[in-house]
């Protein structure tokens, strides 16, 4: 019996996490054992961390690099160690800047193919910032070529984050995403909240296991918009990480971690973080990480997850019990800057 594997693709920070954690609550619910591959730009595990307090789901991290380029030979050895456990679903979710058809030909081909069957691509879109995309990032050929086989190589398209715009921007982004993927099923949502029953459709436990997963031909339904009623819906120190290589994804992206000082003052006001993710404009595109802030309203509850995506921050109380750090993922970052920046926080 081959093993169902759904792909998880989206730009940086369009809600693929935020995807994941309600279908591995739904594979729970459903008495399913699922097993996540989970590939990271920067050094650090955020979003694995992340998925493990929430849903205690173990999690197969591939950090510090892309699984459709510069680490693609990793993928495999990531696949099998989830096999060894028996799951009934894999899911893998990518970085914001791989490639998913990439990924897509290395399941079809052997010896992937011979224990897994790709069940389907879905790609997450950030309808706040999707529609800038081709300008914001005109200087990456590579990444524009990318965020478009994100496109063309998505099963579904859920065009999430439609909190944040006006109908009429839903229409465009429909608009420009149909002159790359004019067939696949597109669902708004926001929260990425979409009817997980056709995405998880013939996948039972393996053990009795029944019929093999089926793709099913039932629409995915976002939460309901108000589109949708109108007839025209379709459904301290700075690790700096290595220069990524000619033949990757994209070409001027890069991740910085950046971690707290371990002596001195240990901990960061939230107006001064906010305000530090401001001033890299728009060549800082996601930062996320665990913080402890100083400051007397928050003396209860330290310890933050802070993520910065889409030009918005949001908090969220942590358990974390590690040191604290932040991943900054930029477009022509200056890395050395943006250490010296983060040192003076601290002075
Ligand atoms: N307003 C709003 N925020 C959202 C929505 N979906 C996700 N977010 C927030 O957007 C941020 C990024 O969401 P993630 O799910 O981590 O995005 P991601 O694609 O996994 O991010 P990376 O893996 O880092 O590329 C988080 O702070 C989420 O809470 C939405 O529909 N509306």
């Amino acid at each position: 019996m081959k093993i169902p594997v759904m792909i998880l693709s989206g730009f940086l920070g369009s809600g693929k996490t935020t995807l994941l954690l309600t279908l591995l609550k739904e594979s729970k619910a459903r008495g399913l054992n699922p097993g996540v591959v989970m590939n990271e730009l920067g050094k650090r595990d955020v979003d694995g961390y992340i998925l493990q307090e929430h849903t205690g789901t173990t999690v197969e991290k591939l950090l510090d690099g892309c699984v459709c380029c510069s680490r693609k030979e990793d993928l495999p050895r990531s696949l099998n160690a989830l096999l060894a456990r028996r799951p009934d679903i894999i899911f893998v979710e990518l970085t914001g800047v791989a490639d998913p058809e990439e990924i897509a030909k290395s399941l079809q081909a052997p010896p992937l193919s011979e224990r897994l069957m790709l069940h389907y691509t879905v790609t997450v879109l950030d309808a706040e910032n999707v529609l800038e995309y081709n300008s914001r990032f005109s200087a990456d050929k590579q990444l524009i070529r990318t965020l478009r086989k994100q496109l063309s190589g998505a099963d579904l398209l859920i065009v999430n984050k439609s909190d944040l715009v006006e109908p009429e921007t839903l229409w465009r982004i429909e608009k420009t995403v149909r002159k790359y993927n004019a067939d696949s099923e597109i669902v708004f949502t926001h929260y990425s909240e979409i009817n997980l029953a056709p995405l998880l459709a013939g996948i039972s436990p393996q053990a009795p296991r029944s019929a093999a997963a089926q793709r099913s031909s039932r629409s995915i339904h976002g939460v309901p918009l108000e589109r949708m009623n109108s007839g025209h819906s379709r459904g301290a120190t700075a690790v700096q990480e290595p220069e990524t290589k000619s033949e990757t994804s994209y070409s001027q992206v890069s991740a910085v971690t950046l971690t707290f000082p371990q002596a001195g003052e240990r901990s960061i006001c939230r107006g001064d973080l906010e305000a530090f993710f401001q001033e890299w404009g728009s060549s800082l595109i996601r930062a996320k990480g665990h913080v402890r802030l100083s400051g007397l309203e928050e003396e209860l509850q330290p310890v933050q997850l802070v993520q910065f995506a889409g030009n918005r921050v949001t908090w969220e109380t942590s358990r974390y019990p590690g040191l604290p750090y932040i991943v900054f993922i930029g477009l022509n970052l200056d890395e050395k800057r943006l250490a010296e920046g983060w040192n003076a926080l601290f002075a």
